[in-house]
């Protein structure tokens, strides 16, 4: 299929340049190795999009790896229409990897095509992979092994049943969510007639959830005490005590907390100059979206 057949191709390009990280960043090499790699890898996630849309069977598909930990210990997913991927979503990935400090982790950078409460809107699903492969290459510099990947099921338990068939010796799977998308995983409507605690059983047997802190609703008091609430039963019978053991709260910068993909297509659309945009994401992202023919948002 031509889908594979274009994976392969990039996966041989990516390991040629993963070899000597170390050396070849603090000499620049990678930059421009990446640079250099970026133009036919970005000509290529347009087309992987239309392949993927093109199989009706293909639920999961991985476009772009930094590099692959054959048997990771855990599998660290953040999920998102990454519309675009900002500096709240890099905050979320780094202090969830600290969690798992001393264990071997693959992170997958997860695009949603389709979500559980809104339709798409621009930018176009193939700008938004190109995004996130500089995300994923801004985290590699880091020392993070990082995998880009699409999805088109909109519900956690969905998305969790098809990454564990293709990450079969991962041993543990956690999502970094923020505090928002925490209470909507828990919330009753999007599993009715059932309740959450058994709609979602077999996933909080197996999983777990990172979950940060987000300017919302509920002040960072209310929500550090998620887990231990949950723990103390305050939401049985829709969400049974044992998973709050299950449930890391981690709570963000002051700086982090009130950034959004929606703020920041707003400030986008207003003309706001590269210097402040690149306070809420990365400035190669800023970059990108800036140098793009049309306009993006
Ligand atoms: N600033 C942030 N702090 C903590 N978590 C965040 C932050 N921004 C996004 N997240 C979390 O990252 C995940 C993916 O985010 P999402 O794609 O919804 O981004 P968003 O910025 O909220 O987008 P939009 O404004 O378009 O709704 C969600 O679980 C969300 O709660
Ligand atoms: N119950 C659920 O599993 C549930 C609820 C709301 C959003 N989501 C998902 O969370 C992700 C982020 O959503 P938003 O962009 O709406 O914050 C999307 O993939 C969306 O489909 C899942």
């Amino acid at each position: 299929m031509a889908f594979d057949l274009y994976d392969q191709k990039v996966r041989c390009k990516i390991v040629h340049f993963v070899c000597y990280p170390d050396i070849m960043y603090k000499s620049g090499i990678l930059d421009v190795a990446f640079r250099t790699l970026m133009q036919p890898l970005h000509n290529g996630l347009a087309d992987a999009y239309k392949a993927f849309c093109a199989d009706d069977k293909l639920h999961f598909k991985i476009v772009y790896n930094t590099q692959v930990i054959p048997k990771p210990e855990v599998l660290l997913v953040l999920d998102s229409s990454f519309n675009p991927p900002h500096w709240g979503h890099h905050a979320l990935i780094e202090k969830g990897l600290r969690l798992y400090d001393g264990r071997s982790t693959q992170v997958l950078l997860l695009l949603a095509v389709n979500n559980a409460d809104k339709a798409a809107a621009p930018a176009s699903f193939d700008k938004r992979m190109e995004m996130m492969c500089l995300m994923a290459d801004l985290l590699h510099k880091n020392g993070s092994a990082v995998s880009v990947g699409i999805t088109d099921y909109a519900k956690y338990v969905d998305k969790d049943i098809i990454l564990r068939k293709h990450y079969k010796d991962a041993r543990t799977i956690s999502f970094l969510v923020g505090f928002d998308t925490i209470v909507r995983i828990f919330a009753p409507k999007y599993y009715y007639p059932r309740l959450p605690s058994e709609a979602l059983e077999s996933f909080m047997a197996s999983t777990e959830l990172c979950c940060l802190t987000r300017e919302g609703n509920h002040n960072l008091e209310e929500q550090m005490k998620y887990s231990s609430d949950i723990s103390n039963g305050v939401y049985e019978p829709n969400i049974p005590k044992s998973w709050g053991a299950k449930i890391h709260m981690m709570e963000n910068d002051k700086i982090f907390e009130s950034i959004s993909s929606s703020a920041i297509r707003k400030a986008i659309a207003e003309g706001q100059t590269s210097e402040k945009l690149s306070k809420l994401l990365p400035l190669p992202i800023v970059d990108y979206i800036l140098s793009s023919k049309d306009q993006m948002f």
